[in-house]
C-alpha cells in the first residue's frame, strides 16, 4: 500500500486544533514546520552550530504534515479534514493561508518516517495496539495486546473505522466461535477476534501485500493456530459460515455484497460493517435490511459509522 503526505499551511494559533483534526482523521503523527523555528535566535550554550535548512521551513506561518494511507477512504478523509479546518473559522481561529497539498511518499521514505509517531494506544475497554518495536507493560490483567507492524497494509489500528470494528467484536464475539474477517489489511481485526477467544478466524483480502502483512502479524501475536489468512473475496473463498462476520470496507463495496454476506453468517450470528462514511449510513442500513439482517446497534465516531446487524434465528 502507498502512503500520502498531507500538508496544511496554517498559522501558529491553529497548530493545536489542526493537529487534533489530523490525529482524529487517523494520522499516526503530525510533523510541525514552523517559520519561527528557523528565524529564532538560538542559544549555543554547548557550542553547537545551528545549521537549519531554509527549505525545510515555510517563509511564514506553520506547515503541518501528516501521513495517511492511500486507500479507498483517502478522498473522503481529505475532504473531511478540509471541512473541519475550514470550520475552525467559526471558533474565531485564524487558519491563515490554509493551503492543503497532498503528495505520494515512496515506500522507503514512509517506512522510516511514520514509525517515529506510532506508539502504543489503548483503543477500547480491552484492546491496546502496540507497535512491534515498542515495549509495553499491560496496565490491567484483562487487557488484550495486539502487536502490529502494519508495514504497507492498511490497519495501524487507530483509524476510527478499525477502532469501532474492534469495539464491535468485543461486544459480539464469544469464546469458541468462528469469525470471518473480509478485507483484513494488517490482520488487526482477525487477531483481535482470536484474542477474544474465537476458535477459528478466517481472514481474507484482495491485496497480496495485505495478505502477507496479515500473515506476519498473525504469527507475531502467536494466533496462527486459530487464524488463517488467504487471498480472495467473500464469494470465492468462504465455504463455511461464521458466527461473526466483520467487513471494514468502503460503503459501496459493503452494499454490493450484503446478499452474499447473509449466506455466510450463521442464523443468530452477527455481521459487523464498518468503513461507512456517515452520509452513506442509511443506504447501507437499507441494503442490510433488504438482505434480511436486523440492525442491532449503530456506532459513530467522527464522520464514520459502524453497524452491528444480526441474522434472525
Ligand atoms: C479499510 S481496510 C481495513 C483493514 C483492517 N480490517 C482494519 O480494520 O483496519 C480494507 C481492506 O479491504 C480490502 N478489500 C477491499 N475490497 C475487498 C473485497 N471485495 N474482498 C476482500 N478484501 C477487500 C482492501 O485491500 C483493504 O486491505
Amino acid at each position: 500500500m502507498k502512503w500520502s503526505e498531507l500538508s496544511i499551511h496554517t498559522t501558529n494559533e491553529a497548530i493545536e486544533s489542526v493537529s487534533n483534526i489530523l490525529h482524529e482523521a487517523g494520522a499516526s503523527g503530525v510533523v510541525i514546520e514552523d517559520s519561527d523555528d528557523f528565524s529564532k535566535e538560538r542559544e549555543d550554550q554547548f557550542g553547537e552550530i545551528w545549521s537549519l535548512n531554509a527549505d525545510d521551513f515555510p517563509k511564514d506561518g506553520v506547515i503541518l504534515k501528516a501521513y495517511l494511507p492511500v486507500n479507498s477512504f483517502l478522498g473522503e478523509t481529505v475532504e473531511a479534514i478540509k471541512l473541519a479546518v475550514n470550520n475552525l473559522v467559526t471558533f474565531d481561529i485564524n487558519i491563515g493561508a490554509n493551503v492543503v497539498t497532498i503528495s505520494e511518499v515512496n515506500e522507503e521514505e514512509w517506512a522510516t518516517a511514520w514509525k517515529k509517531y506510532y506508539h502504543p494506544v489503548k483503543i477500547s475497554q480491552r484492546f491496546t495496539i502496540v507497535p512491534t518495536w515498542e515495549t509495553y507493560n499491560p496496565v490491567s490483567s484483562d487487557e488484550l495486546i495486539i502487536e502490529l507492524d502494519p508495514g504497507m497494509a492498511f490497519g495501524t489500528g487507530t483509524h476510527p473505522t478499525t477502532v469501532m470494528s474492534l469495539q464491535a467484536l468485543e461486544k459480539t464475539v464469544k469464546t469458541g466461535e468462528r469469525v470471518i474477517d473480509i478485507g483484513t489489511g494488517s490482520g488487526v481485526l482477525a487477531i483481535g477476534a482470536a484474542l477474544l477467544g474465537a476458535r477459528e478466524v478466517h481472514a481474507l483480502d484482495l491485496d497480496d501485500i495485505a495478505v502477507k502483512a496479515a500473515g506476519i502479524n498473525v504469527k507475531l501475536n502467536k494466533v496462527q493456530d486459530r487464524v488463517t489468512v488467504a487471498g480472495g473475496n467473500l464469494v470465492d473463498t468462504i465455504d463455511e459460515p461464521g458466527d461473526v462476520v466483520v467487513a471494514n470496507i468502503l460503503a459501496e463495496i459493503i452494499m454490493s455484497f450484503t446478499d452474499d454476506a447473509f449466506k455466510v453468517v450463521k442464523p443468530g450470528g452477527h455481521y459487523i460493517t464498518s468503513g461507512i462514511i456517515s452520509a452513506k449510513k442509511n443506504d447501507v442500513k437499507e441494503a442490510l435490511e433488504g438482505s434480511g439482517f436486523v440492525i442491532e446497534d449503530i456506532m459513530m465516531m467522527e464522520d464514520w459509522v459502524t453497524i452491528i446487524s444480526k441474522k434472525p434465528e
